[in-house]
């Protein structure tokens, strides 16, 4: 049983912080830039993989080549470590909880406050895989399955989608009936 509850963030309204920039940093990143290109970003740690840097030149990102201390924790409203010490991504896990922050910590599931979750993406389409920490790996794949199946049409049907429910009148009750008769299509085989 996953009881995970999966949310979607608008990642440019908050200060994201990620602590690490070796490989796991480079991917928590990436996952972030690829779903919010606009997010706003700090990474901090002593060495700093140049994939990283690249990144800083095209996005709202800081880079702070220091130590983790806890004074970055400031102005920030969610934080990812992945650095390669257990200490230091612990010491990240109790400030946050301190203060009140949500905290993913790479390497130590229970750790976590949330995960990261695989996503598929087709236009405006965004789909969030989770195997509730059993195996990032099924969750991949899996993205890759539902990535090849879904139609090339996506974006004109939700466009069509958007623009029908913008026009339709009458109260919630007979929107609701009209989108689920228009929509009835989809389940039929
Ligand atoms: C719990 C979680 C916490 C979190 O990171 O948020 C977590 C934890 C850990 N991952 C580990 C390893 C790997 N992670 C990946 C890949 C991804 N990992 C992601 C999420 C999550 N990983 C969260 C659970 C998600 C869920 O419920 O399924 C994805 C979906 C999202 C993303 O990271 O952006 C992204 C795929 C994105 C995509 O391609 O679609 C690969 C595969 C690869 O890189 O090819 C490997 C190597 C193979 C393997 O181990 O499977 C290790 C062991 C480290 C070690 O052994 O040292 C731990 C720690 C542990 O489990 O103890
Ligand atoms: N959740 C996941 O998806 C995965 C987790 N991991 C785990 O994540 C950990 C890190 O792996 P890699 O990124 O490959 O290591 P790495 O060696 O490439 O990078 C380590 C990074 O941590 C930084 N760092 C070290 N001490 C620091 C400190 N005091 N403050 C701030 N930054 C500090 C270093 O400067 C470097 O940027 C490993 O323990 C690994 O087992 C590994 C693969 C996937």
């Amino acid at each position: 049983m996953n009881n995970l509850f999966p949310i979607f963030l608008k990642l440019e309204q908050l200060h994201t912080l990620i602590v690490g920039g070796g490989n796991v940093g480079l991917e928590k990143l990436e996952a972030v830039l690829r779903n919010s290109p606009e997010a706003t970003v700090t990474l901090v740690a002593p060495e700093i993989r140049d994939e990283i840097k690249a990144l800083a030149q095209s996005h709202k990102l800081t880079l702070v080549f220091e130590k983790y201390d806890s004074k970055y924790l400031q102005g920030k409203d969610i934080v990812i470590a992945g650095t390669d010490d257990k200490a230091v991504n612990q010491q990240v896990q109790e400030d946050c909880k301190a203060h009140k922050i949500l905290v993913n910590i790479a390497d130590t599931p229970d750790l976590c406050d949330f995960y990261l979750s695989s996503v598929v993406q087709k236009d405006d389409l965004k789909i969030a895989i989770s195997t509730n920490g059993k195996s990032p790996t099924f969750a991949k794949r899996f993205r890759e399955v539902l990535e090849e199946i879904l139609p090339d049409t996506l974006q004109e049907i939700l466009d069509n989608l958007q623009s029908i429910r913008n026009k339709l009148k009458g109260d919630f009750q007979e929107k609701v009936q009209k989108l689920n008769e228009i929509t009835k299509v989809m389940r039929e085989k």
